[in-house]
């Protein structure tokens, strides 16, 4: 009888301590400015979260996936400051870190007190990752937390910024923010399905497929067609503001 009990406490520790054995896969933390949406321009930390639920990011995949147009290396943890991190602190402190990379702020000295450090989360699907204790470890060092999700999955309390960016697809379960950003076109949604929903801001985007350059060594064409498109959809319909990568123009991160 002890020894099974011995055995049954075992048991039940190693299944507690697997509830606490979290661990977050990154495949980038890098600063940079948010390149889209509200708050193009500002300072951020993105720390891209390894993996998506609408495609498992292989090429030979992406006809099939729910999600088809996606411009983003999410697979594995091998991106500058990415890696497996098994403690919510030790991440947020690897951003912190990026934070002050980039700024060059190392306290906060040179800054007003207005100004918060930012982090972005995104991916792949940030929502599969992003839990309250890494919110709260991120609160603790006084940032803000913005995150770009493609709403397919119900946000965890305490993010100050949430961008959803529905996908045709795929069903719409987190369907209020703060900005909808809508990629257009897309095959398989409309702007329409959204004008209604509690968002404060609504963006279109242009659809971005990179074309191979004409010539050798000069950047890749942007789809002029679908800026043109986005363009003519924002004047028809002012509900909607153009939002464009602006990072991939002037060719930061
Ligand atoms: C790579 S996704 C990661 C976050 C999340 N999975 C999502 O889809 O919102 C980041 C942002 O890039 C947008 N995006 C992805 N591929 C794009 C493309 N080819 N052209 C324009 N925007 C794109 C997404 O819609 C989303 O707003
Ligand atoms: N600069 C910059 N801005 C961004 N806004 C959303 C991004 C994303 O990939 O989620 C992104 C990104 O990758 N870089
Ligand atoms: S949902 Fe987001 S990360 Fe996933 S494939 Fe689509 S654009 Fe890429
Ligand atoms: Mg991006």
């Amino acid at each position: 009888m002890k020894a099974a009990l011995t055995a049954f406490h075992g048991y039940s520790g190693l299944i507690s301590l697997m509830e606490h054995a979290v661990v977050y896969s990154v495949k980038e933390i890098f600063p940079t400015l948010q390149g889209e949406g509200f708050h193009t321009g500002r300072a951020a930390v993105f720390c891209r979260f390894a993996g998506c639920n609408l495609w498992n990011g292989r090429e030979g995949d992406r006809a099939h996936a729910l999600c088809r147009f996606c411009d983003t290396d999410f697979i594995g943890t091998d991106g500058p400051g990415g890696g497996r991190f098994h403690k919510a602190a030790d991440l947020a402190q690897s951003i912190l870190q990026a934070w002050q990379a980039g700024t060059g702020d190392q306290g906060h000295a040179s800054c007003s007190p207005l100004v918060r450090p930012y982090v972005v989360f995104t991916g792949g699907e940030p929502l599969l990752q992003l839990d309250q204790p890494l919110i709260q470890a991120l609160k603790q060092l006084d940032f803000e937390v913005g995150v770009e999700s493609n709403g397919t999955l119900k946000a965890p309390l305490g993010i100050d910024w949430l961008c959803i960016s529905p996908k045709g697809r795929a069903p719409l379960v987190q369907a209020s923010g703060d900005e909808l950003k809508f990629i257009y076109p897309q095959t398989d949604a409309s702007p329409e399905l959204f004008t209604t929903l509690p968002f404060k801001h609504f963006w279109l985007q242009p659809l971005d497929i990179p074309a191979p350059s004409a010539e050798a060594g000069q950047p890749p064409l942007r789809s002029a067609e679908n800026v043109q498109a986005a363009v003519r959809y924002c004047q028809t319909h002012p509900q909607w503001r153009l939002s464009l990568q602006t990072h991939k123009l002037i060719g930061i991160p």
